[in-house]
């Protein structure tokens, strides 16, 4: 995959296929734009995805971000799915200010060369949001590009959407994130030095300390399943923390530890992936080691129940 980032004045060798948005934790909604723009392929048309180093609307509300997946993920699993180009604008000025109608003939059909585009009913784009699928449909008849609009995935009667995803996730349903998803909730990264305390609890852990901007359900206890992002084949149950580690003396940054089923080696300095599949409780302070020791076996056993549950791996 051809990756760009950080220009607005990319210029395509060859006509395109292009949707574009936030795509933001790339859930079930997006899959059938990516299908759309997949299947021009067979046309010869190269399969672009148009978006932004940061979320427009929370630049715009002043928000920090706080994204689903980070743009690194984003880019991984893009390139997973066939997609033969991502551009990633930066979000400055000179584009938010730009008239949707000078965005289509500038940055979708003089440089993405876009003889297709797909985009979701609710879609808008440009200054004010004043451009929308009726707009592209009537400059696609000037320029000549197709326009396939899609109708929004819904789930519990909702349109899926990455604030539905972030509000299951802010209530620790990682569940119900999971079906709007539809791949499971997952945070990577390279497996760093704790303060080895947990070995002396019989407890060897992995820890990870995700980015600032990567969203993260509520502090607590859950199950997860974890694999190696370094092409080796293995996956591992286990369960995982999210917090501080009050009773250790609080760490600084939140961390994400996992403790997993049945497994002895060393991971330091492997890239991992670590993937959610239920809340058990919240993160606690305990009045001493003994007692976090104690709930943590009980934890265990929580999550071994409920791999039980589960169809073997
Ligand atoms: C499943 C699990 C649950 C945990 N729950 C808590 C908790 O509720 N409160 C807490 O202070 N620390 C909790 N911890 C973090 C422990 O304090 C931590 O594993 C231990 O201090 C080792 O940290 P280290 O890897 O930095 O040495 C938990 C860790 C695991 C793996
Ligand atoms: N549930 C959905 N079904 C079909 N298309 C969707 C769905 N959600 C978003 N899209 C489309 O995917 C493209 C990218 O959407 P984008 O990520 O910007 O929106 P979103 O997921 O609705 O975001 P947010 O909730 O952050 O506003 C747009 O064309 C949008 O209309």
């Amino acid at each position: 995959m051809k990756y760009v980032t950080g220009e607005i004045g990319y210029t395509m060798d060859r006509p395109s296929a292009v949707s574009l948005g936030k795509f933001d934790g790339l859930h079930r909604g997006h899959r059938k734009l990516l299908d759309e723009v997949l299947k021009q392929k067979k046309n010869g048309l190269a399969s672009v995805i148009f978006t932004f180093t940061q979320n427009p609307t929370r630049v715009l509300s002043g928000l920090s971000a706080q994204n689903i997946i980070t743009n690194e993920e984003r880019r991984a699993m893009l390139e997973e799915e066939g997609i033969d180009c991502l551009v990633e604008c930066p979000f400055v000025p000179e584009l938010a200010h730009m008239e949707p109608e000078r965005f289509v003939e500038k940055i979708l059909v003089e440089q993405l060369k876009a003889a297709f585009i797909a985009v979701g009913t609710d879609f808008h784009f440009g200054y004010q949001r004043r451009g929308d699928y009726e707009l592209l449909l009537k400059l696609g008849d000037r320029y000549g590009f197709q326009v396939e609009v899609v109708e929004k995935a819904q789930s519990h009667g909702r349109d899926i959407s990455s604030t539905y995803i972030r509000e299951a996730l802010h209530e620790g349903n990682i569940p119900l994130a999971n079906e709007l998803l539809g791949y499971p909730y997952y945070v990577t990264g390279e497996v760093l030095h704790g303060r080895q305390i947990g070995r002396t609890l019989g407890l060897p852990t992995t820890n990870l300390l995700p980015p600032q901007v990567k969203l993260l359900p509520p502090n607590g206890v859950y199950l997860t399943r974890t694999i190696p992002m370094d092409g080796e084949e293995w996956e591992y149950y286990g369960i995982t923390n999210i917090g501080y580690k009050p009773t250790v003396g609080a760490t600084e940054q939140k961390g994400v530890e996992t403790y997993l089923f049945d497994y002895n080696g060393d991971l330091y300095g492997r890239k991992l992936r670590v993937e959610f599949l239920e809340f058990e409780r919240p993160e606690q302070k305990f009045e001493s080691l003994e007692v976090l020791k104690r709930r943590i076996l009980s934890d265990v056993n929580w999550g071994k129940s409920k791999i039980k549950q589960k169809k073997p791996l």
